[in-house]
């Protein structure tokens, strides 16, 4: 199809508007024969010497007039049958290509007349998303991507709830694809018990209603977050469905390492600094946690050896063993930069090993590290780069681009439509789980309990078991 500038408006219309706007000219135009056969007999039937043939010629008319209304009124209602009928991503397929190439909405790509217009595709992903894709045909990749707010004011009427929250060019840029989604649908979950909190599986962790952390293909994670943003919160989500699986027979841990001294640090079997800042208890815990994924994984090699096949870790019966880092990039500032001779192990090269250590060997033995850091807009030097890079799930807290540009790579944000005002439990989310490898948006859970004394309680528990 080429672009007009005088295109009229039902060239862009869906297939049932144009049917129905046929039919309701077939029926105009039946109208006017009923009128033309009826002014035939009133003018000619008083003068004419033969009025059998003006009643022929008024019958002619009116049974024209009823054949086209028949028609017409067919075409009316199958129009508005198939328009009803038609699936949500064709009917948002029309309303965005009118108001990309109706010359009425003013033209955003600059086509000129004869020019091939780009191919719009629009597929529903799940209930209330839709990814509309637009091919580069006669314009360039930035200018079909600034499509993004054209096609949101377009969103209106039964889509008015809708709204363009990312936009991705192709690798070979042969398309850009808008991802719309209802922005007032909730997915959150809302835990009124802690029993509710259940994770679905040995290897997934809920973060919101279609939305898991899969384990078996992800790695570490790293949370990031202004203060009040809901960060601590989240990850305790997390760590009560760590906690809800209970204990494997092969040292699986939940370790909260707390520097703070805040709320977490008064729970039972969470490990903080000394009153005087001292932070060796932080080092032999990290140091235990990295033995236990030697054993486990020891326990793994010699079981995969005993079938000849790989043994994984959620098949071999082991449970999720987590390390949570609160204020990670502060918690490094508590380590000497250089040892004593007393004491040589006591610095930060030995905690940062050991960080490395579980965060690049400890998924394949089924334990994870949840590295938290207050504000993503760490000086360079705060979040050493391996750590970001080991990192497979990224979760960001009432996310703003600045602070998202540290902990994604600069081109898988610069698509990110504008972002919203995000409130506490607000985040993006990204896992290399092959399902949320794009930048999404989700709700961590609302949890209606005792959050504190429910997470004390189950952490006794798991230490007594
Ligand atoms: N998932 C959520 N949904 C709605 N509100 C939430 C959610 N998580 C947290 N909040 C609200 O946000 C407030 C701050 O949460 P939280 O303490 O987890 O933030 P934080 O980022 O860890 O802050 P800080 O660094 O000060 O500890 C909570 O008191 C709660 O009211």
């Amino acid at each position: 199809m080429r672009y007009s500038s005088n295109a009229p408006a039902i060239v862009y219309a869906a297939p049932g508007t144009k049917l129905s706007v046929l039919g309701a000219v077939l029926l105009l135009i039946a109208g006017c024969l009923l009128g033309i056969g009826h002014l035939i007999i009133e003018l000619f039937s008083p003068i004419a010497t033969e009025p059998s043939g003006v009643l022929t010629v008024h019958g002619n008319y009116v049974a024209a007039a009823i054949a086209l209304g028949a028609i017409g009124g067919i075409a009316v209602i199958a129009g508005i049958a198939i328009n009803s009928k038609l699936p949500a991503s064709k009917k948002l397929r029309a309303r965005v290509r009118a108001g990309i190439f109706d010359p009425r909405f003013g033209n955003p790509l600059h086509l000129r007349d004869g020019e091939v217009v780009p191919r719009v595709v629009c597929k529903e992903t799940e209930a209330g998303r839709f990814e509309i894709s637009i091919s580069t045909l006669s314009s360039s990749v930035d200018e079909v991507a600034k499509l993004a707010e054209c096609i949101s004011a377009r969103l209106c009427g039964r889509f008015s709830r809708y709204a363009v929250v990312l936009t991705e060019a192709d690798v070979a840029s042969n398309h850009v694809t808008f991802f719309v989604q209802d922005v007032t649908l909730h997915h959150e979950i809302e835990a009124s018990s802690v029993e509710e909190m259940s994770p679905p599986s040995a290897y997934e962790l809920r973060v919101q209603d279609g939305t898991n952390i899969d384990l078996r293909t992800s790695g570490s994670m790293l949370v990031a977050g202004k203060t009040r943003s809901g960060k601590t919160t989240g990850v305790i989500a997390l760590l009560i469905q760590a906690l809800l699986s209970g204990p494997d027979e092969y040292g699986s841990q939940v370790l909260i390492i707390d520097p703070k001294q805040a709320e977490l640090s008064r729970l039972p079997h969470v490990v903080s600094l000394r009153p005087d800042g001292d932070a060796h208890a932080i080092l032999e815990a990290l140091a235990l946690f990295a033995e236990s994924i030697k054993k486990r994984q020891s326990v793994l090699n010699d079981r995969s050896a005993e079938t000849g096949d790989a043994v994984h870790w959620w098949d071999a019966g082991f449970h999720v063993s987590v390390l949570f880092l609160d204020e990670y990039v502060a918690l490094r500032t508590m380590f000497p930069k250089r040892a004593s001779k007393e004491d040589p192990d006591y610095c930060l090269a030995t905690f940062d090993g050991l960080v490395k250590r579980i965060v690049t060997m400890g998924a394949s033995a089924g334990c994870y590290a949840i590295i938290s850091i207050a504000e993503a807009s760490v000086e360079e030097g705060g979040l050493p780069s391996m750590v970001r890079s080991a990192c497979s799930t990224r979760i960001l807290f009432r996310p703003t681009l600045p602070e998202a540009r540290l902990i994604w790579d600069a081109d898988r944000l610069a698509d990110l439509a504008a972002p919203r005002t995000y409130g506490p439990g607000d985040a993006w989310f990204s896992s290399t789980d092959g399902v949320h490898d794009r930048i999404s948006f989700v709700h961590f859970p609302v949890m209606r309990f005792r959050v504190y004394r429910e997470l004390g309680r189950l952490l006794d528990l798991y230490f007594i078991k």
